[in-house]
């Protein structure tokens, strides 16, 4: 089944919801953001999230002082990049790693190819490519691109209502929501359990 990564969590109460619907892993904003929080408050979220469902830290051009004080502290399974850190400085960093990159073009698309992480998450461009924008870009730029498969997380502007039609198309090993999963600016609990539950229902398909 397509994995599914609920992004931006804050509250106890949606940290459990999203894994109580099934979430495999959760995203915490370290960067500069409305969802941004601490060290202490995602080490106090950790205490929700069970063996086997994946905490990923979201930074954007961190230092490795940072980067490693996080890591340990919460602790997290992944450092996710989405700033404008290059190959050789995620190689360096030696963390289990998703790189995320804007969507604008193929050559965007194709430039996933220099860097080695265990994931690339491909989400819309922002305007200083930041993340969590609640806006869908172009998927036929990531059609056959099958090489990527198995290391392709999808993100940018997905909700419950079009993340099955986003796993036809692109057929993602992950999809990564935040925007389309929260009601007046806050997580919603319900759209978290539609938005895994409308995952669910496109596999039995
Ligand atoms: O979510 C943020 O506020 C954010 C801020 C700065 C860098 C990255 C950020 N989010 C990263 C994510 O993984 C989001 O889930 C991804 O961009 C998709 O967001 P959305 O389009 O809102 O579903």
């Amino acid at each position: 089944m397509t994995k599914v990564k609920i992004c931006g969590l804050q509250e106890p109460e949606h940290v459990r919801a999203a894994v109580a619907a099934g979430a495999d892993a959760i995203g915490f904003v370290f960067a500069p953001s409305k969802r941004q929080i601490s060290i202490d408050q995602a080490k106090e979220l950790a205490h929700f999230v069970p063996e086997g469902v994946l905490k990923i830290g979201v930074f954007v051009n961190p230092t490795y002082e940072e980067l490693e004080e996080t890591v340990h502290t919460v602790p997290l399974d992944y450092v996710q990049f989405h700033g404008h850190e290059t190959p050789d400085y995620i190689a360096t960093c030696h963390f289990p790693s998703i790189k995320a990159l804007a969507v604008k073009s193929i050559g965007d698309v194709e430039s996933g190819s220099k860097f080695n992480t265990d994931y690339l998450l491909f989400d819309a461009p922002g305007t200083d490519f930041q993340g969590g924008s609640g806006i869908p870009f172009d998927w036929q730029l990531l059609q056959g691109h099958g090489i990527l498969e198995n290391r392709l997380i999808l993100a940018g502007g997905l909700n419950p209502t079009n993340v099955g039609e986003a796993i036809i198309r692109v057929k993602p090993y992950m999809v990564d929501v935040s925007s389309g999963v929260e009601k007046n600016g806050r997580k919603s609990n319900e759209l978290i359990k539609a938005f895994i539950q409308a995952v669910k229902d496109e596999e039995r398909l």
